[in-house]
């Protein structure tokens, strides 16, 4: 036999956790003691529940899955933002929470930690609504099988689970973990609706003269990075990606054509994506934000969509399918059309070279990016904040190996902070940027502490802008405006004499070179090097992206007939 927290612990290792993320509360004191006995598992201890999930949701980003382990209401309700976040970015995070004694609601008490009613199931019902599967772990012998069927749900569906364990639970004894194979639940694409799928897709590409393909965010929970790739080679057409899928097709690619992001598109990839006459989506995901408000969506009778596990286009809908089997079996079947890739190379200009400014002159945005791109490496993972840092980094050319991580779906400010730090706990060998705005990291800064704490090099360049310049140019007010900090002197704040963290600002662009410079020596701790420039300095992409989304905000109500 074993204990609940126990086999809590065993599944979530085999399932390839190795740090779980967690603020210890008097709820889940024993569960915690539990995970800690296992010796594959390490805990990592955020400074709140909000960065928590957040880390767990950067960490989900390069293991494939996470944990999140908090308190009863004043935690989970913080975590349930990261596991939104979870939610809509497809990442499977598992939010554990501890819970009152289960006699307690029997015995009719009133808690700390709750919303002072006699119910303790409102957090259930409301972790119901933005996850895949949640379970209450009432009685011992239900565990195993609660708990494997919420982390069975989650790795197949892509999604957070939620896991509920009364504080009286975790030591509770239940049977042990049977093999790791109760937690896979593939179902396979069944044979006769793969080919019809693939054999209808044929004949709609064939009946179209110039395709193109376009690479969405999905491909990579739906691990069909690689058959994406084959299909490309297959096709020999232009492929682009969308922002959020930036860096999930090679951007060193002779097909590679930009990212598409309707007027605010890099590398023309708007020119070409509209001049095809059919453009296969592979995990894309049409937003207001990704479509810079609605004007990049081409009509659907020019879109085939193959989603994570379906197939349309006109006329056709087919489910259960798979995305990397139909992208594989069409990549046997579809004939050559470069059409789209000989008119891109005649579209194509070669980047316009940006020289760089004097090193004494006050630090432009341009100048900033122009040093930022000289850092970019294979080992670099680019995160890019919501806001302008958006634009800037969508802009970065990736070298092959390069990756970039960026919230479009939820866009929670501050994510960036803690979710570079998580993903750094669980890839230790990537070299990480996070490119944040100030509005943003006013946020979630405390989780430098934490990067002080562990020792991780990540290079914080943190756009100084005095204000949220992205809301400025959706739509301007009073509110946007924010008190200014010392954010460089905060690394001192952190390192509380004790750790490696370095802090630098950057007004010129000489000064912004030799605090590059000095962060790239910091190997023991973060570097945060706050860029001061003029509130207006912004890409005018966002200008164009924000007027596009004010509009969309602007459409006014339909008429009730
Ligand atoms: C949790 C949360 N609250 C409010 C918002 C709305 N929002 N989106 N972007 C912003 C401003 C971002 O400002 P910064 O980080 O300074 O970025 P930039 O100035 O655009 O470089 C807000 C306030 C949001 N996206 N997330
Ligand atoms: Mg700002």
């Amino acid at each position: 036999m074993t204990t609940v927290g126990n086999y809590l612990a065993t599944r979530l290792v085999q399932a390839g956790i190795k740090n779980h993320f967690t603020v210890p509360g008097d709820y889940n004191l024993v569960l915690l003691d539990k995970l800690q006995e296992h010796p594959e598992l390490e805990e990592v201890n955020c400074c709140n529940e909000l960065n928590c999930s957040f880390a767990a949701e950067g960490y989900a980003r390069t293991k494939g899955i996470a944990a999140v382990v908090v308190t009863f209401s004043v935690g989970a309700f913080s975590a349930f933002n990261g596991i939104g976040s979870a939610y809509g970015e497809n990442l499977p995070v598992i939010l554990i929470s501890g819970s009152p004694n289960t006699n307690d609601s029997s015995d009719h008490r009133l808690l700390h930690h709750t919303i002072g009613t006699h119910n303790y199931d409102y957090q259930y019902e409301m972790a119901k609504q933005i996850t895949c599967a949640a379970v209450q772990i009432k009685y011992p012998e239900d565990a195993p099988s609660l708990i494997d069927y919420a982390i069975r749900e989650c790795l197949a569906k892509k999604k957070p689970c939620y896991i509920e364990v009364p504080t009286n639970m975790a030591s509770a004894i239940c049977a042990p973990p049977g093999p790791i194979s109760s937690l896979v639940n593939s179902v396979p694409t069944p044979k006769d609706v793969l080919s019809q799928a693939v054999n209808a897709s044929v004949d709609f590409i064939n009946s179209h003269l110039k395709p193109t393909l376009l690479a969405g965010p999905k491909l990579k929970c739906a691990d069909a990075q690689k058959a994406f790739l084959r299909l490309a080679e297959a096709l020999k057409c232009a492929v682009a990606v969308q922002p959020a899928a930036k860096s999930m097709f090679p951007e060193d690619h002779p097909q590679f054509a930009g990212v598409y992001w309707g007027q605010v598109s890099t590398k023309k990839a708007d020119a070409i994506l509209e001049w095809s006459d059919l453009t296969i989506c592979a995990g894309c995901i049409f937003t207001d934000y990704s479509t810079t408000g609605w004007t990049a969506l081409q009509p659907s009778s020019h879109r085939l969509e193959a989603d994570a596990d379906n197939v349309r286009f006109p006329g056709h809908s087919f489910d259960q399918i798979g995305l990397a089997n139909f992208l594989n079996v069409l990549a046997e079947r579809v004939s050559e059309n470069d059409k789209s890739l000989i008119e891109y190379n005649r579209l194509r200009q070669s980047p316009p070279l940006i020289k760089a400014a004097d090193p004494k002159a006050a630090i432009t945005r341009k100048e900033m990016a122009r040093q930022i791109q000289q850092l970019i490496t294979p080992k670099t993972t680019l995160f890019a904040e919501t806001g302008d840092s958006w634009f800037n980094g969508v802009q970065m050319d990736l070298p092959k190996g390069a990756l970039f991580e960026v919230e479009m779906q939820w866009g929670h400010i501050g994510w960036s902070v803690p979710a570079s730090l998580g993903y750094a706990v669980g890839a230790p060998d990537r070299r990480i940027i996070t490119m944040v705005g100030d509005g943003s990291f006013q946020m979630t800064a405390q989780e430098v502490s934490l990067m002080v704490r562990l020792r991780k090099p990540i290079i914080i360049f943190l756009i100084n802008n005095y204000g949220y310049t992205i809301e400025v140019e959706i739509h301007d007010g009073p509110y946007n405006n924010i008190k200014n900090w010392n954010y460089a002197a905060l690394m001192e704040v952190f390192n509380a004499n004790e750790g490696s963290g370095k802090g630098f600002k950057a007004r010129t662009g000489g000064e912004l070179a030799d605090a590059i410079e000095k962060a790239q020596a910091n190997v023991s701790g973060p570097t945060l090097i706050e860029i001061q420039i003029n509130r207006d300095d912004c890409t005018n992409e966002l200008i164009t992206w924000g007027h596009f989304v004010a509009l969309a905000n602007a459409r006014p109500p339909k008429k009730t007939t």
